[in-house]
């Protein structure tokens, strides 16, 4: 049964293709959403770029993403199938990169009935206390000096998923990190690997490819361990971490996910690798943001200040009061979305779409980050407006279409709950202890937001700031 019409054959506009290399060389050198989103001005929201050997289908309207995302979902439910992300995924087999199937659907029902629900993530709440905690300490320790804040917003956020991945703080947390965000950069660049998948030669020579493959058997020698640990110690009323419940499945004759060593891997792989620099990047662009808008950051801090005066400290069981930072992180997520091409999909049958036709298994990448900037859905699309979301009701939940930090459909993040407390609890924190001001009487306007992208999209340079502690931190 076709799910898609099909009366054309005509493919999206785009701009003229080179032989060999096709549209490569109008994408070098810039950064890729930014000029996907100029080529979008000039040949439409939906335009074909060829890159390398590649046919890409670039998406950069609300209407088409709903089209691919919601009319269409089940067509589009597939993901392009990257020789990279293939290293990284223990050959697709994680959650974000698994062929739509049977064997995905299984990994998206662990997600939502035991491992990313509200109650699993209410368990980590300790954790995620003594985390933010000790960074606070830190913090206080240092006043009077210059705080690289990027650095200790990145380990706190991965020590937080680390803990609710693996138990305890692992031995190997250091090293593990590390090379997660190695792979992570790896996969940000055009690699030729992923421009010529069919060329043998190509894919022999890669150097990214061989990288790669590098980092991960480190990481896979490093899970294993933590496999192997797990599987051998003595609980003792711990709070049940996600490998143990991974590994009960795998323990549990009858159980309905037979799971094997590799699959329990790539999900926890999964879980790091999209837990950890995603919420990091957006506590970093929102104090980056504040410290640009002065008045944004002191609204936050008499909101935060006035919810947690009366007990002294911050916890989690007040944060749902904080409208103002809820809005702040709303905003940063459109202004900053973490993955900004989201991860890009594929269509198992061809399909007709604004009267052009996209033929099957064509790679669909959606520019969130533009999206989120359409002046026909935007007023002052480029300005940092917490505000604009106070009396209306859209939200990224996968229902707006203009706002899609986390896509939306049956591919859509399932991580929302995990990541909404390591972000807000780190910033509530950090504002409610202190004032921060940058540092060598630079003015706050002078502050470089420039972004590197590199899968996700972060600070270019690393935010540094000084500290004045306002509230007594707790001993
Ligand atoms: C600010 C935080 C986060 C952002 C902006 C974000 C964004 C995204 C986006 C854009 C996608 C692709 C959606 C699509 O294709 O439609 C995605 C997928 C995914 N995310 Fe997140 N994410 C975040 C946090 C998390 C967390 C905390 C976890 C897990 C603990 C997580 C796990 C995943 C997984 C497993 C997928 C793959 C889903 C699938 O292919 O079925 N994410 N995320």
């Amino acid at each position: 049964k076709k799910i898609c019409s099909n009366t054309t054959t005509k493919l999206p506009p785009g701009p003229k293709t080179l032989p060999l290399i096709g549209n490569t060389h109008q994408i070098l050198g810039s950064m890729p959403h930014h000029c996907f989103r100029n080529l979008a001005n000039k040949y439409g929201p939906l335009m074909h770029l060829k890159l390398g050997d590649v046919s890409n289908i670039i998406v950069t309207s609300p209407e088409i993403a709903k089209q691919i995302m919601k009319t269409h979902d089940l067509n589009f439910s597939n993901r392009s199938n990257l020789v990279l992300s293939n290293i990284i995924s223990y050959n697709g087999t994680d959650i974000a990169f698994a062929p739509y199937g049977h064997y995905w659907r299984l990994l998206r029902k662990i997600c939502t009935v035991e491992l990313l629900t509200v109650k699993r993530v209410q368990s980590f709440r300790s954790i995620r206390e003594e985390e933010v905690l000790e960074l606070v300490k830190t913090i206080g320790a240092s006043e009077g000096s210059i705080v690289n804040l990027s650095g200790r917003i990145f380990l706190v956020t991965y020590g937080i998923v680390a803990r609710a991945a693996f138990g305890k703080r692992s031995r190997y947390q250091k090293i593990f990190i590390a090379a997660v965000e190695e792979q992570l950069k790896l996969l940000g660049g055009f690699s030729v690997a992923d421009l010529y998948p069919n060329s043998k030669v190509v894919q022999m020579m890669s150097r990214t490819k061989a990288k790669l493959k590098k980092v991960h058997a480190q990481i896979d020698g490093i899970l294993q361990d933590i496999l192997d640990e797990h599987r051998n110690r003595k609980r003792k009323g711990e709070v049940e971490d996600l490998v143990d419940v991974l590994l009960k499945f795998q323990q549990d004759k009858d159980s309905e996910y037979p799971l094997t060593e590799d699959n329990i891997k790539a999900v926890i792989l999964d879980i790091f690798a999209g837990g950890g620099e995603t919420s990091s990047s957006i506590v970093e662009w929102a104090m980056s943001e504040m410290i640009k808008n002065p008045k944004l950051m002191e609204e936050a801090q008499d909101e935060i200040r006035s919810v947690f005066d009366r007990q002294g400290y911050v916890d989690e069981t007040k944060l749902h009061q904080l409208t103002f930072l809820k809005s702040i992180v709303k905003e940063t997520l459109r202004l900053h979305p973490s993955v900004p091409f989201l991860l890009p999909r594929q269509n198992r049958e061809k399909c007709q779409i604004n009267g052009y036709e996209l033929p099957e298994n064509t790679r669909i990448v959606i520019n969130a980050w533009a999206i989120a900037r359409d002046p026909n859905y935007w007023a002052e699309p480029e300005t940092f407006k917490p505000e604009r979301y106070l009396n209306s009701s859209i939200d990224f939940r996968g229902t707006d279409f203009e706002f899609i930090p986390f896509g939306a459909g049956r591919r859509m993040c399932p991580g929302i709950v995990f990541a909404m407390p390591n972000m807000e609890l780190p910033l509530a924190q950090l504002l409610y202890h202190f004032d921060w001001k940058l540092p060598n009487g630079m003015k706050n306007e002078e502050l470089d937001m420039s972004e590197s992208f590199r899968f996700t999209l972060r600070r270019k340079n690393e935010l540094c700031l000084s500290p004045i502690t306002r509230r007594p931190i707790p001993q």
